[in-house]
């Protein structure tokens, strides 16, 4: 057998702008020594400053991409991000059923952090009943959680009751992440089940640099799933991951807005697995 670089997929949407989407997703994909394909969902017209336009892909074309990579080069894990329409969740779906032994990442993107709605309202309802149930894990900030479970969020405490109203609604494992939580402390809550919750804190780093910083994440975790880790340890490597490219992306100069983290702070990972 050959040693190769693991295969990841992302499902997601194109930033122009090059700092969250499937930019971000590939880019983490070689930052931690995997190998990126990906199926873009629409293509936006964004910067630091915001969303100017959104082209949705066709969801013929969306199922193209991601069965041309799965067929082919058989990702080990996969990530998903932006989906726009109900009809992009029924094609996952679709699709996923059929794959059902290759574990994704769900970062359910809603609203950007400029404040642009990235999602149609009516798709909500249908990946929260079709999809969510289907993948390993899903990561919503907590907005996304607030809409999800329909509770306020605020504080730490606020944050496992929307997770655990999450894992009733019929998730396998929920990480609601705080990094929109006020004060100096974020905390990320891992859920795995209503018994098993990993509160995993760090100290906030005061810096416009956040943009991406969740598609990231997901990314990073799904990569560190390809290699073997087990959920909770691959959400603590992908943190640290996270939280090293935005301390060291204070200084990357892109834009006026909401600039990118330094998803190549340390020079990439050359780790080859046999596959
Ligand atoms: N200012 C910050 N300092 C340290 N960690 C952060 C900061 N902002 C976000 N994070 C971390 O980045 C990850 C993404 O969180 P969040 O910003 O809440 O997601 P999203 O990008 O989906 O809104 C989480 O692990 C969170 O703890
Ligand atoms: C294509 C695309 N996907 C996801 C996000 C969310 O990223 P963020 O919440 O960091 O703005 C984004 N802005 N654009």
């Amino acid at each position: 057998m050959r040693k190769r670089y693991l295969p990841v997929l992302t499902i997601a949407g194109s930033d122009s702008g090059g700092g969250a989407g499937i930019q971000a997703d590939l880019k983490t994909f070689s930052a931690l020594g995997c190998f990126g394909t990906s199926a873009i969902t629409a293509i936006t017209v964004q910067n630091t400053m915001g969303v100017k336009g959104i082209h949705s892909v066709p969801p013929d074309i969306i199922e193209g991409q991601i069965l041309a990579v799965l067929e082919d080069i058989k990702p080990k894990a996969i990530k998903i991000g932006m989906i726009d329409r109900p009809e992009v969740v029924e094609v996952i779906v679709k699709i996923l059923k059929n794959y059902s032994h290759i574990p994704v990442i769900f970062d359910p993107v809603m609203v950007a952090t400029s404040g642009h709605k990235l999602i149609h309202e009516e798709t909500i309802s249908v990946l929260s009943r079709e999809l969510i149930p289907l993948v390993k894990l899903v990561t919503p900030n907590m907005d996304e959680a607030a809409i999800l479970s329909g509770m306020e969020l605020n504080d730490k405490n606020s944050l496992e009751m929307a997770g655990m109203k999450i894992l009733s609604q019929g998730a396998n494992a929920v990480l609601v992440k705080g990094g929109h939580l006020k004060g100096e402390t974020v905390y990320d809550i891992l859920l795995e089940d209503a018994n098993q919750i990993t509160a995993f804190e760090s100290n906030k780093i005061h810096t416009m640099n956040v943009h991406g910083t969740g598609c990231t994440l997901s990314s990073a975790i799904a990569a560190e799933i390809a290699k073997g880790q087990t959920i909770a340890q691959a959400v603590k490597l992908a943190r640290n991951y996270v939280w090293m490219a935005i301390e060291e992306g204070k200084d990357v100069v892109t834009g006026s807005g909401n600039g990118p983290l330094n998803h190549f702070y340390n020079p990439q990972q050359i780790i080859k697995h046999d596959i």
